[in-house]
């Protein structure tokens, strides 16, 4: 970063009297800073602040990035395209480290498109030159019933066979829809496999991600489109709320760059892939990410204790009026709620890195330079804890234990959610019912009554 003033170490070098100008390639080229754009290789779905500090950050750092850009599209609404479009798909990244920040400029996102785009989406997943697709399209983007099946009977998705059986391919609504599209192209062209890779924090994302876009293949007479693509499963690691008007206002103070479209992390990052890369990849793994045989334990071990850990902090926070992951993690009350959870959640896994694995998650969620909020992790609830609590509550029961640290955590939740606590989730009896005969539905049925018991208050 060359523009003046520019300091990577976060001490802010005051207001500028000049206007600060929009950051872009050709700007940067001009300013000494060329960020060349490579040819896109990678299609990415859910252009979200997760992607642009994960994927597309190793992606800028591998060996091999001069080869490897990515043409990215929103999954759902087009504000992030409006943002980074103007810019080139230039952005800044800042590392909020606990003492100070760190700017980078990641230049590899080489095209952004709207979701509505689907014509330049089929294009590219079935171009011979594509090699790879990525997912950020948040757990909800897969449209699963309990039991991890795709819902035919989700009004997106049944909308979007109706749309695919009738060739109304400009009217689709869902990220999976149109990315099948492209694969029924590709298979068509005889085109060497893409390896798509899920980066959500499903367990098996790439296994269920084949599997529901079998189930929309062989819903709208497509089953030929999934030899064209091998399904990757991974597990992602690098905390990154939603960036806000003040980082906005911040970046352009400390980079001299105005910057719509950034994203704010934390230093730490992994990420981890198990599967076939039939046309390539780039040198990820140069870059630090992990290619291994089998990835279970890896992903058990991130979605119980990070996502699961985080569940904890947000609904007991939430009830006691804070506001965010450091602020939680720092309440007597809510600390020792967490600790419980681990202590079960750690048996579950079951593999001894775990007790590290917890002590370095500590330092990460106390970093209060990252302001997580609650809020942001307390959305689409039923299926987090489906995913990220429910298994914890079945091992401890199997083992012969109460599984009170975990049945806890649904408690918890049910609080939250009858006092209205939740964003987007209502709070009335027959929604609250409803919401928890949907957790159920995803339950071993003999955790049932536990369940139901901790949901319910006593008297
Ligand atoms: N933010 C993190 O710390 C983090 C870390 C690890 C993994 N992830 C994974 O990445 C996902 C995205 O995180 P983010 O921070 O980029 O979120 P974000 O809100 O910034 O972006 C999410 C993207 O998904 C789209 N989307 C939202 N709901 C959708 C739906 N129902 N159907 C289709 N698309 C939908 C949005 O339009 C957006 O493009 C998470 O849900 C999680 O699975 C995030
Ligand atoms: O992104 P979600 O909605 O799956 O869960 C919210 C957070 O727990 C999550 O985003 C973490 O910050 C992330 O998984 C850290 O790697």
């Amino acid at each position: 970063m060359a523009r003046r003033p520019v300091r990577r170490d976060g001490i802010r070098s005051g207001r500028m009297s000049e206007p600060v100008p929009r950051l872009t390639r050709a700007a940067l080229a001009r300013a000494g800073e060329p960020l060349e754009a490579a040819p896109a290789r990678i299609v990415h779905l859910g252009v979200g602040a997760f992607h642009r500090a994960h994927q597309a950050w190793y992606t800028s750092r591998a060996p091999d990035a001069a080869d490897w850009g990515i043409a990215a599209f929103t999954a759902r609404t087009d504000a992030v395209a409006r943002r980074l479009a103007p810019q080139d798909g230039v952005y800044t990244l800042v590392e909020r480290g606990p003492e100070a920040d760190r700017f980078e400029h990641i230049g590899s996102i080489v095209e952004v498109h709207p979701a509505t785009r689907t014509d330049r989406l089929r294009e590219l997943v079935a171009a011979p030159s594509t090699a790879v697709a990525t997912l950020t399209i948040t757990e909800a983007g897969y449209h699963l019933r309990p039991d991890g099946v795709l819902d035919l009977a989700d009004v997106e998705i049944a909308h979007d066979v109706e749309a695919l059986r009738g060739g109304r391919f400009d009217a689709l609504l869902t990220p999976l829809a149109r990315l099948l599209l492209g694969l029924a192209d590709r298979r068509t062209d005889g085109v060497e496999p893409i390896a798509i890779v899920s980066c959500d924090n499903l367990p098996d994302n790439g296994a269920r991600l084949a599997a529901a876009l079998a189930v929309l293949a062989s819903e709208t007479g497509r089953t030929g489109a999934l030899q064209a693509a091998s399904f990757v499963n991974t597990s992602v690691d690098r905390i990154t709320p939603r960036t806000t008007e003040a980082d906005l206002e911040a970046i352009a103070e400390a980079t001299g760059w105005r910057d719509e479209a950034p994203a704010v992390t934390e230093p730490f990052a992994d990420w981890t892939l198990s599967g076939e890369f039939p046309s390539g990849h780039p040198a990820w793994d140069a870059a630090g990410a992990r290619f291994v045989g089998d990835i279970r334990a890896h992903t058990q071990r991130k979605l119980l204790v990070l996502n699961g850990g985080h569940l904890v902090l947000a609904f007991e926070g939430l009830r006691r009026g804070l506001a965010t992951v450091a602020d939680a993690i720092a309440d007597r009350d809510c600390r020792r709620a967490l600790e419980r959870f681990w202590d079960e959640a750690a048996r579950t896994v079951g593999s001894p890195d775990t007790d590290a694995y917890r002590a370095a998650l500590e330092e990460r969620f106390a970093n209060r330079r990252i302001e997580h909020p609650l809020a942001q992790i307390a959305v689409d609830t039923v299926t987090k804890l489906s995913l990220r609590v429910l298994p914890v509550i079945r091992a401890e029961r199997a083992a012969g234990r109460d599984a009170a640290g975990s049945t806890a955590v649904v408690a918890a939740w049910a609080a939250c959610r009858t006092a209205g606590l939740l964003p987007g989730e209502r709070s009335d009896r027959g929604e609250f019912d409803r919401a928890l005969d949907t957790l159920l539905e995803g339950a071993d049925p003999r955790d049932g009554e536990a369940i139901v018991a901790a949901v319910t208050p006593p008297g």
